[in-house]
């Protein structure tokens, strides 16, 4: 076993300041493992997917001193070469939903790419293991409501995620299917 490996959390400490992202994750992991959230604002560093998630998963076992569950997610145009990645959020910040489209006007290929990535963490100075979803879409102008994130501007098969019931969205999100290959190594665990 290498040192990543760690026995079978009873519950999980989902570090995140976003509560939208919170009520996703509670809603998918019901009845599945314990769900507890603190919310620490860690730094984000700069780098790829994988960097960025490790590092916060890292920064928030130490700032807890114990397990972690931390999320990292990406909004990748293939026009750009997959930017802006995990710097969509500033992008969110300053252009918002409704503007948001304005981003590939230029482009023809419309692609995008959602990408969410967990990192576990037994505690400080435990690798942090990754668990990754991705949910190939579209950018579009903004339909549906503006509750979360650029959810409104990202379609998947002729629906914005805001057009969707919350259910269906957790059936082919990024975030559903990262937390899928996370519920299989909880099953693993056992
Ligand atoms: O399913 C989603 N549907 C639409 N928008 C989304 C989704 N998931 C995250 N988002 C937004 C939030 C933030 O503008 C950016 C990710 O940044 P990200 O650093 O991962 O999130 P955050 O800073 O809000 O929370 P956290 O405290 O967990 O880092 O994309
Ligand atoms: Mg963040």
């Amino acid at each position: 076993m290498s040192s990543s490996s760690a026995a079978v959390p009873k519950h999980l400490n989902f570090i995140t300041g976003n509560k939208n992202k919170l009520a996703e994750v509670q809603a998918i992991l019901q009845g599945v493992i314990e769900l507890q959230n603190q919310n620490v604002d860690l730094v984000e560093i700069q780098g790829t997917v994988e960097e960025v998630t490790k590092d916060k998963c890292r920064r928030a076992a130490e700032a807890i001193n114990g397990p972690v569950l931390v999320e990292d997610t990406c909004l990748c145009f293939k026009a750009m070469n997959d930017l802006p990645g995990p710097y969509i959020k500033w992008f969110m910040l300053s252009l918002g939903p409704l503007q948001m489209h304005k981003l590939l006007e230029g482009f023809e290929d419309k692609s995008a790419q959602a990408v969410c990535t967990f990192g576990y963490s037994a505690g400080p100075g435990h690798e942090p293991i990754l668990f990754q979803g991705r949910t190939d879409g579209k950018l579009v102008q903004s339909r549906g409501p503006t509750v979360f994130g650029w959810d409104s501007c990202f379609e998947y098969e002729g629906q914005t995620y805001a057009e969707m019931d919350k259910s269906e969205k957790n059936k082919i999100s990024h975030r559903g299917k990262a937390l899928d290959k996370l519920k299989e190594w909880l099953g693993s665990q056992v």
